[in-house]
């Protein structure tokens, strides 16, 4: 049945001209390619958006908009919105904005018109102060366009740095995200990545193999566990992209709306006593100094509700990031994981723990650091690639931060580790030690090694070696590898039992609540890259 035709010089007319764009707006998608990215697993941009929003809280940007391109006949189809939905809404009631590229027109690819807008909700967010939540699903550089889209994205990234640590930019990579335009997610705070139907790279599988030979297909090259296990591009893999947009909406519940204000409170008050899962940690560390455990339950233990939303958990298991909240209060959470590469400190997990670091500074979060390493991790791998310049990451995030700083050392603090672990020397604000904690300049075995080399070869002519080597080594564990030589010079500031972290940590954290400190001013420093 065609519809009545109406009179566009009254009011019920010009309504439904309103009406027929706004359904062509919403609809600019054919319906063949919105089928074909169902078909991949993949939504549109609008359910995107629906899924990320409060309901009915979405309101849209420049819906009319259309490109104004005459190059390759493009001037015959003009769809409305040019391929990107744009605007603002609430997820759990506070305001975020958002774009969301849309594949099934033009591929999603940003020209002069889907760049201006991309561009006009990134300065509508910094404005009011809001958090960015970009979802990528693009062919890239509209070709047919040329050097403006390139422009365009030229000014996406700049947004990007001037909105970096005023407001909370997300990235959620739903689909391709190729060559340069990899660049814009690769600048905000999180990436969110879905399993299987997103890919970043900055070439292609056939331009490597047609420049360096390599076989590689799009999954292994760029796809989600790539990014997340390897490249350390990537926050989170979710399984699909539901489990994305709820990650998302998870680690807003922990961030402020912007760097002027304090992240969201839930009302709630710890209680104080040492409760029996307090008293669990009294036993979690082993023995055995070589033994290992898991730093989560230490973690756990001492958040509301065992609640840790881990930060890159694929990535540098060495140490663990992540979200929490202490009395309602978020905090971020660093640790050593003595489980992977005993908690040794490598580049990956340098740059892991001083990107959040970071991150939490930026933003008003609290830093807890739990602190069991070994020391960096040895070799000429770690060498050339850079460890010196990388590692010092993690002592400049530190160092700068001035967010309240709380740091338990629960077991080995060795050598430059200790220092860089959120110790008192870079700024901690208050250190802790469980009596199981072993601060020195490096475990018993190395230093008995060296500080007795010509002991140990006598005693080895002589057939004692081994009897020579266990008295020097308790000698050495029982000068030098404990808490209390730091805590005499208030290095640490008590040693307490495990079971009393919780409490320590409440109490800390509520006598910091007030912390205001001040870097001496400067233009910016010059973090080691
Ligand atoms: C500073 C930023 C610089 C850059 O972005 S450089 C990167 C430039 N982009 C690229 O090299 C990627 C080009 N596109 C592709 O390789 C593929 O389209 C891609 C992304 C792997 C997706 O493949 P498929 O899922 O098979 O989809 P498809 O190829 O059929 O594309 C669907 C429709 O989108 C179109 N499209 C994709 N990328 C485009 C682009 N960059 N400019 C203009 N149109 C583009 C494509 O022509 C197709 O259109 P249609 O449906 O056939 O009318």
């Amino acid at each position: 049945m065609t519809e009545a035709p109406y009179d566009p010089h009254t009011t019920a007319g010009k309504l439904a001209e309103l009406h027929r764009r706004l359904d062509a707006a919403v609809h600019s998608g054919s319906a063949a390619a919105v089928e074909k990215q169902h078909a991949k697993g993949k939504l549109t941009a609008r359910e995107r958006i629906a899924e990320l929003l409060d309901e009915d809280s979405f309101v849209e940007f420049d819906e009319f908009a259309r490109h104004r391109s005459t190059n390759f006949g493009q001037e015959k189809n003009r769809p409305y919105g040019d391929g990107v939905v744009t605007g603002y809404g609430t997820v759990d009631g506070r305001q975020v904005a958002v774009f969301a590229q849309d594949f099934t027109v033009f591929g999603g690819s940003l020209g002069e018109v889907f760049g201006e807008k991309i561009v006009k909700v990134m300065d509508f967010a910094l404005k009011t102060g809001c958090p960015m939540i970009g979802i990528n699903d693009s062919g890239g550089a509209r070709i047919q366009e040329g050097v403006v889209s390139l422009g365009l994205y030229g000014e996406i990234f700049r947004r990007n740095v001037h909105a970096s640590g005023v407001i909370p930019q997300i990235s959620l990579i739903m689909g391709p995200c190729a060559g340069g335009a990899v660049y814009s997610p690769a600048v905000t705070d999180f990436v969110v990545m879905a399993d299987q139907t997103s890919h970043m790279f900055i070439t292609g599988p056939d331009v490597i193999k047609t420049v360096t030979g390599e076989d590689v297909g799009m999954e292994e090259l760029g796809g989600a566990r790539t990014h997340n296990t390897k490249s350390g591009n990537a926050h989170y893999l979710a399984a699909d992209e539901k489990e994305a947009v709820e990650y998302v909406k998870s680690l807003l519940s922990y961030l402020p709306s912007n760097n002027l204000s304090d992240p969201p409170v839930y009302p709630e008050q710890a209680d104080l006593s040492v409760t029996d899962e307090d008293l669990e940690l009294d036993t979690i560390v082993p023995d055995s100094a070589n033994q290992p455990y898991d730093m989560h339950k230490v973690i756990e233990h001492v958040l509301d509700d065992g609640e840790f939303l881990e930060v890159q958990p694929l990535y540098a298991g060495n140490i663990l990031t992540g979200f929490g909240r202490v009395e309602g209060h978020p905090v971020g959470i660093v640790g050593n994981q003595p489980m992977d590469l005993a908690g040794c400190l490598d580049i990956a997990a340098s740059e892991k723990a001083a990107r959040f670091v970071r991150t939490c500074d930026a933003f008003n979060i609290p830093v807890l650091t739990f602190v069991d390493v070994p020391g960096f991790l040895p070799g000429t791998g770690q060498e050339w690639d850079g460890i010196i310049r990388r590692g010092a990451k993690l002592i400049y995030a530190y160092a700068e931060a001035t967010v309240p700083l709380i740091t338990v050392i629960t077991r080995k603090a060795f050598g430059g580790a200790y220092d860089v672990m959120g110790s008192k020397h870079l700024g901690a604000d208050l250190n802790l030690a469980w009596p199981t904690a072993q601060i020195a300049v490096m475990g018993a075995q190395g230093a008995v090694n060296i500080l007795h080399r010509r002991e140990l070869a006598a005693a080895d002519q002589e057939g004692i070696l081994e009897e020579k080597r266990a008295e020097l080594l308790a000698s050495y564990e029982d000068t030098l590898l404990n808490p209390y030589l730091a805590a005499e010079r208030g290095y640490v500031d008590a040693v307490i039992a495990p079971s009393e972290t919780r409490r320590h940590i409440v109490r800390g954290l509520r006598a910091l609540r007030g912390k205001r400190e001040v870097l001496p001013p400067k233009k910016h420093g010059n973090i080691p890259l």
